[in-house]
């Protein structure tokens, strides 16, 4: 009927008329060919079917495997089990182990807890010998003290000897004094025998009378004195006796000093012995601490008894003072005396110058000689003068002297005092010392008491828990026995489970070799049948690849086909008039089967028509399915990777919106050519799924007023060209194309 209409219209020329037919013919063929294709696949199909079967045979030998494996695994869980309760036993051993190492451990801290104690019962021995030291540093002191003090009654004695000698060497002087006035007395009366046997001047003898007396009182008051020196003299050697004997105390003093640190060395030889026995040491400590004491007692006596001593020689050199400042008294009274007895002597001389004026004549010689007599006696007594003078000043350097022993003697009480004083504080310390040690000892005692005590009651303990730890160990050695025992029928059991076992396993694997065989069996089938099915795949391949070779050459000659027809495609499409419209004005007066369409004005319809040409014009009674079969090939073209446009162009109420989707609440006839060509692509490609996957996306754009909107992105009809079109997009671009004419 085509060919007849073309043959009619002399459109198309013979050659290409033939050239469509054979074209019809080879699509023909090819459509055969692809149903034989569509079997081969499908006896592909099958061939995949039986190697699934095959898998699930596999998998159920795997499994078969897995049954045999668990089996094993029970026995050697069996296995493990009675491993694990041997590991338990030995564990349980070992923590018995571990436990009497504690206690060993705890036994030996202990230990070294009691030598910790000895070492403090050491270190506080060490602090004693410490102590001792110090005690001995004073004791040093005291001693250099006692030296110093020695020496400086060394001193005195030295000085009281020289003094002594002193005394004597004037003791002398005053004897020669006493003898020269003696010999002056004899003068003296030789004169008075001369003055008798003259008789002449009785005022002479009176003078010389009074100088007698004078010189007789003079005698006798330094005879006095002589006395008082005496006696000062035996003073000084009592005193002197009584220096040695402190000095003799002293000493005492210090042996007895050296024997108390003998004892105390011995003490602390007797300690270091000692260390073990604490008791002992406390005992010899409390010994020798009451031997100290008495030793402090008598120490202390001592001390009182020279510092009665010292009273004593305090008192003496008070006496001593007094009788000093009484000599000094009389001295000055003496010298006094001496001083008138000069005067005396004065006058009696220029009395005897008188009578040797007076007497001139016989006796001139005589009383020459009388005057050098008298004249030697002055001289003799201004030289008893100067000795006087001199022993005045003897005498205040003796009393310098003895001030300064006085100094001396009341450093030396001071020191004394000192002394008494450090051995107060010594004595004090000591008994603080005392004291300490006596509560140390005791605490030691307690101490060690204690300490006896824990050690006993740990003793005791560690003694239980060795009888426990025995007794553990025997219930233990019968717990064990009887879990052997126990472990052994289990054992016993379990051999004969894993005899079973094995059997069971040789079954097995009788079985799996049995299955083994059958697998070999179906393999070598299976490998027959791959083998025949490779054949067929080759078979089948070829004809795909002739399929593949043949749709190509059919997707070229169908391109070819469509490029004959026109890259660019105009189609009309005419509405029908709709409810309410006026039918009259009819504007198509003629619409051809190969595009012609003559449009008339009603209104003016002498004019006559308009001819317009179109690749086909679809009429007010065209179905949307006959419009989309003029389009689908175009759209298919899109799967061969062709770019196909489809765009609709006509003004308001044409029925654009008709023809691209259909009207509204559309059913599958009303469909329009978005819906249609879509389905058909899907359609294709689920039908293409095994060899081709197909990615398929829309995009719908309306332009209106030179502006293009696209109709499915969010913003709707607000969002304008250009908007953002993702890269795949432009793998398949479908656009629908329409040209629309409103009848
Ligand atoms: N081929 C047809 N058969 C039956 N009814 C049709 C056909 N074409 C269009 N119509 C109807 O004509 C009316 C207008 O059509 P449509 O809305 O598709 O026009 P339009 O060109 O899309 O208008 P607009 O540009 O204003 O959107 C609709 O009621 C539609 O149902």
């Amino acid at each position: 009927m085509e060919k007849d209409k073309l043959k009619d219209k002399g459109q198309l020329p013979e050659e290409d008329m033939a050239m469509l037919m054979k074209c019809q013919e080879e699509v023909a063929r090819l459509m055969k060919e692809k149903e034989d294709m569509v079997r081969l696949l499908k006896e592909k199909e099958d061939m995949v079917r039986l190697l699934k079967e095959k898998e699930d045979m596999v998998r159920l030998l795997k499994e078969k495997d897995d049954m045999v494996d668990l089996k094993k695994g029970k026995v050697e869980e069996t296995q493990q089990i009675v491993d694990e309760e041997k590991y338990r036993l030995l564990k349980e051993k070992d923590d018995t182990i571990v436990t009497l190492k504690k206690e060993k451990q705890e036994m030996v801290r202990s230990l070294k807890e009691k030598e910790d104690m000895v070492s403090l019962l050491m270190a506080k021995e060490d602090m004693v010998d410490l102590k001792k030291v110090m005690v001995e540093e004073r004791q040093r002191i005291i001693d250099e003290g006692n030296d110093r003090l020695l020496k400086e009654k060394d001193d005195t004695i030295f000085r009281f000897t020289k003094e002594k000698e002193e005394m004597v060497r004037l003791l002398k002087e005053k004897e020669d004094i006493i003898r020269l006035m003696k010999e002056n007395g004899d003068v003296v009366r030789s004169i008075q025998k001369e003055d008798m046997v003259n008789s002449e001047n009785g005022s002479i003898k009176d003078k010389k009378q009074t100088t007698d007396d004078g010189n007789d009182r003079l005698i006798s008051e330094k005879n006095t004195i002589v006395v008082r020196l005496t006696e000062e003299k035996e003073e000084m050697i009592r005193l002197l006796k009584e220096k040695e004997d402190t000095i003799r105390l002293m000493k005492e003093k210090e042996d007895i000093f050296m024997s108390s640190k003998e004892k105390e060395d011995n003490k602390a030889d007797l300690k270091k012995g000692t260390v073990g026995n604490i008791k002992q040491s406390t005992d010899e400590d409390t010994d020798t601490s009451t031997k100290e004491k008495g030793d402090i007692i008598r120490l202390m006596k001592e001390n009182e008894d020279y510092n009665n001593t010292i009273m004593k020689l305090k008192l003496d050199l008070e006496a001593l003072k007094s009788l000093h400042e009484e000599n000094c008294k009389l001295l000055e009274s003496k010298k006094e005396d001496i001083i008138k007895l000069l005067a005396d002597k004065e006058d009696n001389a220029s009395m005897i110058l008188q009578l040797k004026q007076d007497s001139l004549t016989k006796e001139n010689e005589d009383i020459l000689r009388l005057m050098k007599e008298k004249e030697d006696g002055n001289s003799i007594i201004v030289k008893v003068k100067l000795e006087m003078e001199a022993l005045r000043s003897s005498y205040e350097e003796a009393c310098k002297l003895l001030e300064s022993k006085e100094e001396d003697v009341v450093r030396l009480l001071a020191d004394k005092e000192d002394n008494a004083s450090v051995i107060l504080q010594l004595g004090q310390e000591l008994e603080a010392t005392k004291r300490l040690h006596e509560t140390h000892s005791q605490q030691l005692e307690t101490r060690a008491s204690q300490v006896k005590e824990e050690l006993e009651h740990r003793i005791k303990e560690v003694e239980l828990m060795l009888e426990d730890s025995i007794k553990r160990k025997r219930e233990f050695e019968e717990v064990s026995k009887s879990r052997i025992q126990f472990w052994e029928q289990k054992g016993i059991v379990v051999n004969q489970f894993v005899g079973l076992q094995v059997q069971n396993i040789q079954d097995l694997r009788l079985c799996s070799v049995s299955v083994r065989h059958e697998i070999l069996n179906c393999q070598k089938r299976w490998l027959e049948e791959l083998a025949g099915l490779g054949q067929n795949l080759k078979v089948v391949t070829n004809a795909a690849e002739k399929y593949h070779a043949a749709l190509e050459e059919n997707r070229k000659l169908f391109n070819e086909i469509q490029e004959l027809k026109g890259n660019i495609r105009v189609y009309c499409r005419i509405r029908p008039f709709q409810p309410g419209e006026d039918e009259g004005s009819n504007s198509v007066e003629y619409i051809g089967d190969n595009g012609e369409l003559i449009l008339t004005n009603p209104t003016k319809q002498k004019e006559g028509g308009k001819n317009f040409t179109f690749n086909k014009v679809f009429g007010p009674t065209t179905t949307q399915d006959m419009v989309f079969k003029d389009i689908q090939p175009l759209i298919r073209s899109v799967l061969d990777g062709y770019n196909v446009c489809i765009f609709a162009y006509g003004q308001t109420g044409s029925g654009k919106t008709y023809t691209m989707m259909g009207p509204e609440k559309a059913t599958e006839k009303e469909w329009g050519v978005n819906y249609r060509a879509l389905n058909d692509l899907f359609n294709i490609s689920h039908a293409r799924r095994d060899m081709i996957t197909y990615e398929l996306t829309v995009q719908m754009i309306e332009i209106y007023n030179e502006q293009i909107r696209d109709l499915l992105g969010g913003g709707g009809a607000q969002k304008k060209y250009p908007f953002v079109c993702p890269n795949w997009l432009h793998r398949i671009v479908v656009c629908v194309c329409f040209l629309y004419v409103l009848c």
